[in-house]
Parts: C-alpha cells; sequence; structure tokens
C-alpha cells in the first residue's frame, strides 16, 4: 500500500435505485482491473449473504480494492458497493461519508427514480463528485437521451458529464475508470484495522473517533445513531428453543447493530423480545437471516411504529422520568386522561411515476392521510410527487398498493420528518367481555373500525368453534365498534371411532389432552396459540 501516494488513491461509492445495475457494474470493475477473474461468469461477487443473493439485493455495504494502471501510472481505487433500498440508508450515508465521489447509476429505460434522487441528494450534501453513469443501454427499450434530459433537469448536471454503458455486456465501462481518475479527487490516507477488547459491540460505535492514551484529540462529528422505524414482537416457536434463539439474535445483531432488542413477554407466545427495524424490508432481512445462517424458527408479531405520547399525569412524569415518552409496545399506550396529546412519527415520501397513474396515486395518498407537499414534472412523461405521510400507514403494504395500481412503475423513496400531533387511540380485543392483551392495538381514530373489523373476522377465521357461543368484539374503552360471533359446537374426537379399540381411543384422548397445552384460556374460552399466531401475522403475510 505504501506504493501508493495520495494523489494516486480514489475513494468512490457506486449508487443507484434498486435494480439499475450497481453490483454487477462492481462486477465489470473488478474484472477490468484484474481483481477477480474475468473468465469465471462473474454475477454479483459482492453481494456474499445468502439473502443478497435470492433476493438479488445489496443488504450490506461491500468494499473492494481495485489496482488500475492509466498513462503509466498505477492507482489504487477503493470502491464501496452500497444498497439501493430505502430501508439501509444508513449504509450508503456512512459510505459516502468514506468517499469524494459517486457513481451515480441510473437505468436507460426506467430512468430517474425515487431511490436515485434520494441517493444523489445524500452525496450532493455531503459535496461529493457525482459520475451520472446511465447503465443497460443494450436493452431495447433503453433511452439514454431522455435519461440525459431528466440527469440535467433534476440534478442540474451538464448532459456530457453523462456516461452511457451496459454493465451486462461491458460495453463503455472503461471510460468509468478513467472518470472515476479525472473526475474524483484523491484523499488522504489509507484504510486498516485495529483489533480491541471490547467485550459489546454497542461500546464502540461506527464514526467514532480513536486516539492514543492520553493524546486526546478533537473527535470527529461521527454519524447520528439508526433510528428504528417499525417494532414487532419476536418469539421462538418452542419456549424450549429460547436460549438458542437468544445467542442467534445476539450474534445476528453484532453483525447489524441496527437492530434494537428490549425483552418482552406474551400470556400466549410466551418470552421473547420487542425488536426495532429500520424498515419492513430491513425486518424481513433479518429474520430470514436468523432463519438462514441461525436455524431459528420464529414467530413475528404485526409491526407497529414508535408513537409517542406528552404526559400530564405527575404520578407517571415521575414514573418515567420525562414528560415525553415513545411508546413500542401498545401494552404499554397510556390513557387519555393522562396525557396532553399523542405523537406520530411521519415521513417525507418521494414517488416517481409514469402520468398516467397519477390520479390513482393521489387517492391512495388521500386514503392514507398523506398531505401533498410538491408535484414536478421531470419529463412529458414523468411527474415526481412529494407527501408528508404518516409512517404507520406506510409500513404494513403502502409499496405493494402504489406499485400494483402503477403496474409496477411508480418508485417510492421516504426520509424521517419528525412527529405530528395525532389523535390516537388504544383499541382493545374482547372475547365474551374479557380482555385478549396480545391484540391490543394503537390505531388513528378514523381507522380503529376498519381495522377493529378485520381483527374480528381474522379471529373468527381461527378460532375453533367451542361448546359455547363467542362473541369476538373490538372496543375503543366501553364503546364496542366491530363484531362477530363464533357458533357454539363440539367437536368429538371418539365420533369417527366407532367400534370396539380401546387403544385407539385412549391415543386420541392423550393426543386432544395434548393440544390443550398449548391453548391459552381467556375467561372460559380455550384459544390455540395458533389463532393468535394468524391474528398476528396476517397481516404482513402476502
Ligand atoms: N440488459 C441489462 N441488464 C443489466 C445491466 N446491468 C445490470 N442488469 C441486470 O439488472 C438486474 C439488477 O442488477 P444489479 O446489479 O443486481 O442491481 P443493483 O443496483 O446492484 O441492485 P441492488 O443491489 O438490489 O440495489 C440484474 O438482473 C442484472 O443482470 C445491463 O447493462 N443491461
Amino acid at each position: 500500500m505504501s506504493r501508493f501516494p495520495v494523489e494516486n488513491i480514489r475513494n468512490f461509492s457506486i449508487i443507484a435505485h434498486v435494480d439499475h445495475g450497481k453490483s454487477t457494474l462492481a462486477d465489470r470493475l473488478l474484472e477490468l482491473t484484474g481483481t477477480i477473474d474475468k473468465t469465471k461468469n462473474n454475477k454479483q461477487v459482492l453481494d456474499k449473504l445468502q439473502v443478497e443473493r435470492e433476493r438479488g439485493i445489496t443488504v450490506k455495504a461491500q468494499t473492494a480494492s481495485l489496482f488500475y494502471n492509466c498513462e503509466g501510472k498505477q492507482y489504487l481505487l477503493n470502491l464501496i458497493d452500497t444498497p439501493g433500498h430505502v430501508d439501509f440508508s444508513y449504509e450508503v450515508s456512512r459510505s459516502l461519508s468514506a468517499c469524494q465521489g459517486v457513481l451515480l447509476v441510473v437505468d436507460a429505460n426506467e430512468g430517474i427514480q425515487a431511490q436515485t434522487v434520494a441517493n444523489f441528494f445524500l452525496a450532493f450534501e455531503a459535496q461529493l463528485s457525482v459520475i451520472p453513469v446511465i447503465n443497460k443501454i443494450d436493452l431495447k427499450n433503453a433511452d439514454p437521451e431522455r435519461v440525459v434530459k431528466q440527469i440535467e433537469k433534476v440534478f442540474d448536471i451538464p448532459s456530457d458529464e453523462c456516461i452511457k454503458i451496459s454493465a451486462k455486456l461491458g460495453t463503455n465501462v472503461e471510460s468509468v475508470l478513467q472518470a472515476v481518475i479525472e473526475r474524483i479527487p484523491p484523499y488522504a490516507g489509507q484504510v486498516g484495522y485495529l483489533i480491541a477488547g471490547m467485550k459489546d459491540v454497542t461500546e464502540a460505535q461506527i464514526g467514532d473517533t480513536l486516539y492514543l492514551h492520553k493524546q486526546p484529540v478533537e473527535p470527529l462529528p461521527g454519524f447520528k445513531s439508526a433510528k428504528p422505524m417499525v417494532f414487532a414482537g419476536m418469539y421462538p416457536v418452542d419456549q424450549s428453543e429460547y436460549n438458542n434463539l437468544k445467542s442467534a439474535i445476539d450474534k445476528l445483531t453484532l453483525n447489524d447493530s441496527s437492530v434494537t432488542v428490549h425483552r418482552d413477554s406474551s400470556l400466549a407466545l410466551g418470552a421473547g423480545w420487542r425488536l426495532g427495524f429500520l424498515g419492513l424490508l430491513h425486518m424481513e432481512v433479518f429474520n430470514q437471516r436468523l432463519e438462514q445462517e441461525y436455524n431459528a424458527s420464529v414467530i413475528l408479531t404485526t409491526p407497529t411504529v414508535p408513537y409517542k405520547a406528552v404526559l400530564s399525569s405527575a404520578k407517571l412524569i415521575k414514573e418515567y422520568r420525562e414528560k415525553e415518552i415513545t411508546i413500542i409496545n401498545p401494552a404499554q399506550f397510556p390513557d387519555k386522561s393522562k396525557v396532553t396529546e399523542y405523537l406520530e412519527p411521519v415521513v417525507l415520501g418521494t414517488i416517481i411515476t409514469p402520468v398516467e397513474f397519477t390520479g390513482k396515486i393521489m387517492m391512495l395518498c388521500q386514503a392514507r392521510r398523506a398531505v401533498q407537499k410538491n408535484m414536478v414534472f421531470i419529463d412529458q412523461n414523468r411527474v415526481m410527487l412529494k407527501y408528508l405521510l404518516p409512517l404507520n400507514e406506510i409500513v404494513v403494504d403502502f409499496y405493494d398498493s402504489l406499485k400494483s395500481l402503477s403496474s409496477g412503475y411508480a418508485s417510492f423513496d421516504y426520509e424521517d420528518a419528525g412527529y405530528q400531533t395525532a389523535e390516537l387511540v388504544k383499541m382493545d380485543i374482547l372475547l365474551n367481555g374479557n380482555i385478549v392483551e396480545e391484540l391490543v392495538t394503537i390505531v388513528h381514530k378514523d381507522k380503529a373500525q376498519t381495522v377493529g373489523k378485520a381483527i374480528c373476522e381474522r379471529l373468527k377465521d381461527s378460532l375453533p368453534r367451542q361448546l359455547f357461543e363467542i362473541a369476538i368484539q373490538a372496543a375503543i374503552g366501553s364503546k364496542i365498534i366491530a363484531r362477530e360471533t363464533v357458533k357454539a359446537y363440539r367437536k368429538n374426537v371418539l365420533a369417527k371411532c366407532y367400534g370396539g379399540d380401546i387403544t385407539r381411543k385412549m391415543k386420541l384422548l392423550k393426543r386432544q389432552a395434548e393440544g390443550k397445552k398449548k391453548l391459552r384460556k381467556i375467561g372460559n374460552i380455550e384459544v390455540p396459540k395458533d389463532a393468535f399466531i394468524k391474528v398476528l401475522k396476517t397481516q404482513t403475510d402476502k
């Protein structure tokens, strides 16, 4: 490494909207510089995790050092491949702070998308050199000239700075390397590693400044810590697996410190945790990694967002030692009489769509309590919309609805926009008048009836009939807002055993008794664990 004077070093990142070809471009750059063997049909070599390969997405930023000869000089190019999805944008911003420039990859067919905009502004705010790379020019429907114009209009980058390539075929990729050398400034220093005797990963944060003992220096600003946007309960399918799951979660959070972990327990599901994630995809990826890399089998409950309450009750303020509390578990929702106001998290969403879907998208946003902030045409056919959206309206299925009503063409990205006052209510679910603690939900007043009805219907479908009728009700305080009824019936397990074989009868009765162990009694109603799992999970299952 000492062979490289500072002027021969370039540090750069590749950023783009999801699937625009970052990892494929990285493959070609690795091949061109002889870092990996060209003959080996390389596909997304920097995506190493099983979950990345199966889903075809990058989750963790990856780095590679490339050696490149240009006009008799040898250069060291440090490349960081970053994830494209909004949930992992904290990886992007951290990667960018180690760079002086970026390759902004844009698909020549799809053009600028929501995450292209978000990622461009991250790079722009970090004052990096931006090299626009228009990829996939080999596609039949590619229209690189249209994309060049979009880049000029939205980012104010002159058209002659755009490089048109096909990362798949390798067309013109060499000129990307030339541009990295010519347009990105050198940067002082090298990377290295340090082995520290720390017991716990939380003792050090990424972005911390190290200094020699007794020789303190002015610390660098560091990074904002990643802020969880959704919380969900996680429980072992079988309680005997608790310790194994605990150690798996501990190990995985070492690798992904953006997940927050609090111990939690539920009468129906046993001991578990309340985990905080950066978004729904992040939650799914974490779950998948637990299953694939640690062989764990878990129940994940419906995600909720972190609400806040400004307390008015002096007793509660004393108990919590603060006036404003964050509620990550619906069971802890304080009563309205003890609260000045409730607050919900909001995000600033960017949607880019072909013009013909604008009307439908506006209706969807309105139904999700969104407030329009801006609307700009990025060319004749595409429009960029900005909305202030309550986070709880988008966590579960907003993206899917957007995709389906735009035939897959609209893209969406969002950034944290703080909190707003909200009329929130706590909704209870009752079985013959008894509250089911694990189904308590926090909802916006206007959505309570729809959500309550849906939960009652799901519970009706998953509760077995019993000797007596069961009333399933959704209630806000003492007011019932939805109701379903399960008719009386008792399954006679011996009904099929006409005739004499007593051992068979005994076996069936024993099996029924074992089944009962997995039941939870609410009042005199027997609720199988399965019914909870179905109700708690259904919302996220596609
Ligand atoms: N036709 C064509 N397809 C390409 C080109 N570059 C990439 N692709 C394809 O586009 C898809 C996405 O490419 P990736 O390199 O995984 O995209 P990415 O931006 O790294 O995706 P994320 O890591 O999920 O953000 C893959 O199926 C690639 O084979 C290209 O130049 N031409």
